[in-house]
């Protein structure tokens, strides 16, 4: 990143009361440690983990790994600074350090780790799953017979809005995000570079001169309905031409409650190969498509690293530098694109992300105080708005694009 005065912005920390970071540790983490604690009749052993860490919360400081965990593992939590945060306060790491590692902690409450029983068990699965067998879900899926009326252009529009709005099925935002339904008087989209994401994937009868496949990276975020509309927009990019390749980065392990795991991929697809009409050839086509490599899923460690992805490791680096564009779905991506800190907003997208490897695009519903790329007015107009969470509470969206 280019050092300009901006690139010391504060990191954002927890500690300050009454502020959305120190809620989200405050009462989202113990929300979230209850749901799990209902989800299934895990016994004794996990229910004195699960009750540890919720007194760690409140008051509690970070500890090691445990001395059973998988050496691999710990060697990379010490590559990501568990030695220099243990022993401190959970409020007083950076934010995105310590949610990170809570869900890390969550997911060892519950013995998914192992050896045992609920090795592997995703504690997140019964929610993931009724999100995706909920009626909202074939409504959307039904609505896809319709979009054949539309031109190229307008479907392809349109399912890269569905993508972007999807971002709203957050179930671990759910749980706090009372009254996100107003919108004030500011237009919804803050930030909208859909144009030149789109101009960097024409379709294949518009491709001129002799340029190699179009690869997409498509760095996902939620599971369920979120996941089907970025697996929908995958499939039409294939469809057109616009892609030849796309790789699906999904989360090596269940993470900030409905982020995607390969096992979510695969139940996501089945419920497109279930649904028949447009949905249903979607998901034909996918199948197909992973069948022959043209689609992969790469579950990468670093997906869930409590670190921005200016500290990347060298084979993802090269991962991304050899796509035609990266598209980094939903709020924690974009904290990890442009680092969690309190930039300015207008600060440019395009120096704040000038360290990435290759064209990047994030599409995003605005869940957290981080923001850049901003005009003076759309800032101005967001903050006359007298919608004070305009920032966290995920009805503004944003497609930014550094080409
Ligand atoms: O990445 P996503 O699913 O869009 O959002 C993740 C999120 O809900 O979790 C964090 C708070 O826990 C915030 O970054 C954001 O609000």
């Amino acid at each position: 990143m280019p050092d300009t005065p901006t690139a010391s912005a504060p990191v954002i920390r927890g500690d300050e009361p009454g502020s959305f970071p120190h809620g989200v540790l405050a009462e989202r983490h113990p929300a979230v440690i209850r749901q799990v604690g209902e989800s299934f009749p895990y016994g004794p052993e996990q229910r004195r983990a699960l009750d540890a860490l919720l007194a760690s919360c409140a008051d509690g400081v970070i500890e090691p790994l445990p001395a059973d965990a998988d050496p691999r593992d710990r060697e990379r939590w010490a590559a990501w600074g568990i030695g220099e945060y243990a022993g401190r306060s959970w409020y007083d790491v950076p934010w995105l350090w310590a949610e990170s590692h809570f869900y890390r902690r969550l997911l060892d409450a519950v013995g998914y780790f192992g050896p045992g029983p609920w090795q592997g068990v995703d504690p997140f699965r019964p929610a993931k799953l009724a999100e995706l067998d909920a009626p909202e879900t074939d409504e959307e899926l039904a609505a896809l017979d319709g979009l054949d009326a539309l031109t190229e252009r307008e479907r392809t529009g349109a399912l890269l809005h569905g993508s972007l709005w999807g971002n709203r099925a957050d179930l671990g935002f759910r749980l706090s995000a009372g009254g996100a339904d107003d919108r004030g008087g500011a237009a919804a989209l803050v930030a909208d570079d859909g144009d030149t994401l789109l101009s960097l994937l024409p379709p294949a009868r518009d491709r001129t001169g002799a340029r190699g496949p179009a690869t997409l990276c498509l760095v996902a975020d939620n599971a369920g309905r979120e996941l089907v509309p970025d697996l929908l927009l995958v499939s039409h990019l294939l469809a057109e031409g616009r892609v030849d390749r796309a790789v699906l980065h999904v989360k090596p392990y269940p993470y900030y409650v409905s982020d995607a795991t390969t096992a979510d991929v695969l139940d996501a697809l089945r419920r497109l190969t279930a649904a028949g009409g447009a949905a249903g050839a979607h998901g034909d086509r996918l199948w197909a498509a992973l069948t022959d490599g043209r689609v992969t899923v790469r579950a990468h460690p670093f997906s869930c690293a409590p670190l921005p992805y200016s500290e990347m490791p060298a084979d993802l680096r090269a991962e991304f530098a050899a796509a035609t564009v990266t598209v980094l779905k939903g709020d924690l991506n974009y904290r990890r694109l442009v680092g969690d800190r309190r930039w300015p907003p207008t600060t440019p997208f395009a120096d704040v992300t000038a360290y990435f490897p290759g064209p990047v695009a994030a599409l995003r519903t605005l869940k957290s105080d981080v923001i850049t790329g901003l005009t003076a007015e759309t800032e101005e107009a967001l903050e006359a708005s007298g919608e004070g969470r305009w920032r966290t509470s995920g009805t503004h969206a944003l497609i930014q694009v550094r080409a």
